[in-house]
């Protein structure tokens, strides 16, 4: 994570200036188009290849509507990786661009003082009506700062199949709905400050989360 990496991106100040003054603003910034079309098919290719590999493991189990545990229908399922490995070339590359527009924003803001992240979820919703239900990323002061999330759902509407995310800013009456397209990344701050769910999903639905550490 150096700064070399943001100049090399040839990142002009005027993006990293406009994720701070939306997350000064809002809690929340959404950038569309973050990567190339052909970067973003790369990740979709190399998600897709590890989820058909089963390499996902169950994020949440929900009980089903017989309550007993033979109803229990499949949640999210997540795999955790640092990019580093040989099948997650692309991934390690989205990685690495989430690193250089988060520690860009170092110093821009009091609230951007960062010092690592996680390792990278990969979370794929299955399609079957799985949700996730209102919650906050981080209650508890654990640490995390940041919610980094890259999609990758080509030709995704949530009309016909599901799966927004809304986020309730806390103390305003209004709701950001956001629909999980293709190649958009999407920042926010991890505490109290954003819960959010996801409705139900009812097509295949694959995200990239990074958590980033003050
Ligand atoms: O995919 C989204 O649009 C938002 N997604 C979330 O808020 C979210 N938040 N926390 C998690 C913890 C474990 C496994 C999956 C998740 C998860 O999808
Ligand atoms: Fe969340």
């Amino acid at each position: 994570i150096s700064t070399v990496a943001v100049s090399q991106l040839g990142l002009k100040t005027s993006l990293l200036d406009y994720i701070t003054k939306w997350m000064q603003t809002y809690g929340i910034c959404v950038l569309d188009r973050f990567l190339s079309e052909d970067e973003g098919l790369k990740i979709l290719e190399e998600i897709k290849t590890l989820y058909n590999k089963g390499k996902f493991k169950a994020g949440q189990l929900v009980k089903g509507r017989g309550g007993g545990s033979s109803k229990e229908i499949r949640g999210d399922l997540i795999m955790w990786t640092d990019g580093t490995e040989p099948d997650c070339v692309s991934i390690g590359n989205l990685i690495s661009k989430m690193d250089s527009i988060v520690m860009g924003c170092q110093g821009k803001s009091s609230e951007f003082t960062i010092s690592g992240r996680t390792k990278a979820m990969l979370a794929c919703y299955p399609g079957n009506g799985t949700q996730y239900v209102k919650h906050v990323d981080n209650p508890s002061c654990d640490g995390r700062r940041i919610t980094c999330i890259y999609y990758l759902n080509k030709n995704w509407d949530s009309q016909i199949n599901g799966g927004l995310l809304r986020i309730y800013p806390e103390g305003q009456d209004i709701v950001a709905n956001i629909e999980p397209l293709f190649n958009r990344l999407l920042l926010f701050w991890s505490d109290r400050r954003n819960p959010h769910e996801v409705f139900p999903a009812y097509a295949t639905r694959y995200a990239v989360t990074v958590w980033y550490f003050d």
